[in-house]
């Protein structure tokens, strides 16, 4: 890792499914010119792969094998970043529900974590980083100046996940959702290897009830209170 890249600050977000961390990145990065680390997505992309492949998911060795071998790239289509497997726009496709099973299922075996560590720190570069994931202040950027742990009721993060599958035209049960989203919390947050909790210098903030431009402001302040910002 360059110097640059050590001395670029991270702002780390984590928390569950649906409280909201993707969506406050993308905003922060844009207003802060940082880029933007959607460590999920990777996650996601090894589930995908391993998918394609018919792999046993629970085959450690071969998920493993799959993690460190990725051919992936990030690009900016439209505005949006596109996720391409293999040179082929995947950006729907990783959203699908059995691929956020099948990532949370993955993201349990520590050979997987271990594989794609490296490749989330090489993110970090000037003017900084806005990092979003499970485990982004407790082990891939423990050194972070911002660590903001954000979260909602599971009720509220299912309502917000079957809106926006709505709005996709994807037709889904808001009671398979809320199933869906307890599931994964409960393996997110018990498994052995960088499970789901907030860093102990983490502030955790509540989003239940809260608009997105209310959360963004309360995330702004304390960046402000954290780190030097140019024109901030
Ligand atoms: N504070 C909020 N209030 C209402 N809806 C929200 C809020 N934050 C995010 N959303 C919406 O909830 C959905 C899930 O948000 P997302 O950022 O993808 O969550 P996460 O990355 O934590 O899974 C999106 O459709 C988003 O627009
Ligand atoms: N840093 C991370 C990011 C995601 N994961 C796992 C846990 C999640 O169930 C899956 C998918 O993560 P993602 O952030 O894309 O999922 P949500 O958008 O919050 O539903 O990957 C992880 O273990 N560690």
């Amino acid at each position: 890792m360059t110097d640059t890249q050590h001395r670029a600050p991270v702002i780390a977000i984590d928390g569950p499914s649906g409280s909201g961390k993707g969506t406050i990145a993308k905003l922060l990065a844009e207003q802060l010119g940082y880029s933007l680390l959607d460590s999920g997505a990777l996650y996601r992309l090894t589930a995908l792969a391993a998918l394609d492949r018919d792999a046993d998911l629970t085959d450690e060795a071969t998920l493993t094998e799959i993690a460190g071998n990725l051919d992936i790239r990030f690009e900016l289509r439209d505005g949006e970043v596109a996720a391409l497997l293999e040179g082929r726009d995947v950006t729907r496709d990783i959203r699908m529900e059995r691929v956020s099973m099948a990532a949370s299922k993955v993201a349990a075996m520590p050979g997987v974590r271990a594989a794609l560590l490296e490749c989330q720190r090489d993110f970090r570069r000037a003017p900084g980083l806005v990092a979003d994931g499970r485990d982004m202040g407790t082990t891939v950027f423990p050194d972070a100046p911002v660590k903001i742990f954000l979260t909602a009721s599971a009720e509220e993060r299912a309502r917000r996940r079957f809106e926006q599958l709505r709005g996709k035209g994807v037709s889904v049960s808001l009671r398979d959702l809320l199933e869906d989203i307890r599931a994964r919390d409960a393996r997110d947050m018990n498994r052995e290897t960088s499970p789901l909790a907030p860093a102990e210098d983490a502030v955790e903030l509540d989003s239940t009830g809260v608009d997105i431009d209310g959360v963004l402001q309360r995330v702004l302040r304390l960046v402000r209170d954290r780190i030097e910002i140019r024109g901030a």
